[in-house]
């Protein structure tokens, strides 16, 4: 395993000229040896080619690749010791679930009895052992891919193990254990996982650090946790949690805040000037109207999700949405709330960029 370092950027095209002529603008980054991260971000943000820039598939337009602080920006694959799992099952059907765990092993030359084990130790984790003497052509498109996964996790002494959306193919519910099961193979195996996905959910329950993209930019690399409570870019506030953060234009003029065109006091030192308030729709709170410190709002719809009551609100021409406990009294649609927007779960931003 290694740390993998990245300082580079990456264009498809010859002269490229300006930030849209970029499929990975400037970045510098690093991948500790033994992490598990995913890359997530819409479709073309950049995704795939950062991993293939990692795995040696595509060598950067500019810049370095470092694995362990070696220079690997133009080694190959093979070189840079690489396992990687695609969405679609790359295995051979006409040998066993066994022999296709073995493959790579045996390739590199791996000594029987290490390879039984590992092959062995590896079904169980993804719950194969009952599958290891059937023959892959027979499998369904899921089995063959839990073998790929199985593949790519064989190998005891890879540099990194990467990923490219392994579960598209897998059905819902299977696909529900699978993620689970990464993490905690994650953390039997302790190899460095690189796990590329557009789907939040994935990327939060597999990852330890999660690297938030958009058009090819990196707006954030941090927990779970940091990316749900701290968004540093109005994107990761929007595209994490479900629904995304709210936000609300602010000011600030002599030290005092409005928000949506209501001054109030805020509990913290704001820099001057046009902000964007944001907030978490499990933050927002839905008061009396008048209370002190509360936006007037009207109730446009309230949905009953199950697990949470979802509240759309208007203020000031601007829709907000909270997520309120199961059972709370529902306000009606047309009532007249008031929306407690400040507290310390509440971020500023200037520029998209969070400030405070
Ligand atoms: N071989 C290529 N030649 C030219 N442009 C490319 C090539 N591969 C990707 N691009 C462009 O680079 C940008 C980033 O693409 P990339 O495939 O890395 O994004 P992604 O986030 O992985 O998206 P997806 O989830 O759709 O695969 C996109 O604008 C894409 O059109």
């Amino acid at each position: 395993m290694s740390r993998i370092d990245l300082d580079l950027a990456h264009s498809y095209k010859p002269n490229p000229k300006e930030d849209g002529d970029y499929a990975l603008l400037p970045l510098k980054m690093s991948f500790e040896d033994g992490g598990a991260y995913a890359l997530l971000g819409p479709s073309g943000c950049g995704k795939t080619t950062m991993l293939n820039i990692m795995s040696g598939l595509l060598v950067p337009s500019h810049g370095s690749v470092k694995f362990d602080g070696q220079d690997m920006t133009r080694a190959t694959p093979q070189q840079r010791n690489i396992a990687q799992v695609f969405q679609f099952p790359v295995i051979y059907d006409t040998m066993t679930v066994a022999e296709n765990l073995a493959f790579p092993l045996k390739n590199r030359k791996v000594p029987a009895h290490q390879i039984q084990a590992r092959v062995g130790q590896i079904a169980e984790m993804l719950e194969m052992s009952h599958q290891l003497d059937m023959r892959a052509a027979g499998l369904s498109a899921d089995q063959k891919q839990k073998i790929s996964l199985g593949r790519g996790l064989v190998r005891p002494d890879v540099s990194a193990v990467l990923f490219d959306e392994p579960l598209t193919v897998i059905d819902p519910h299977l696909k529900w254990q699978l993620r689970r099961k990464l993490k905690q193979i994650h953390h039997e195996l302790k190899l460095t996982l690189i796990y590329v996905t557009h789907d939040q959910v994935e990327a939060l329950t597999f990852a330890d650090q999660v690297v938030v993209m958009t058009r090819g930019k990196v707006v954030q690399m941090g927990t779970p946790e940091a990316l749900f409570e701290q968004p540093a870019h109005t994107f990761v506030g929007h595209f994490i949690g479900s629904p995304g953060m709210n936000f609300l234009p602010a000011n600030v003029t002599d030290g005092a805040l409005s928000v949506g065109g209501l001054g109030l006091s805020a509990d913290r030192e704001l820099p001057a000037g046009d902000l964007k308030l944001g907030i978490r729709p499990e933050y927002l709170r839905l008061v009396p109207v008048g209370a002190i410190g509360a936006l007037p709002a009207t109730v446009r719809q309230v949905q009953d999700i199950g697990t949470y009551l979802l509240v759309t609100c208007d203020v000031a021409g601007q829709t907000l949405k909270a997520r309120l406990a199961p059972d709370t009294t529902p306000p009606a649609v047309g009532d007249r709330v008031g929306l407690q927007v400040l507290g310390e779960h509440t971020c500023y931003y200037k520029n998209e960029e969070l400030m405070a």
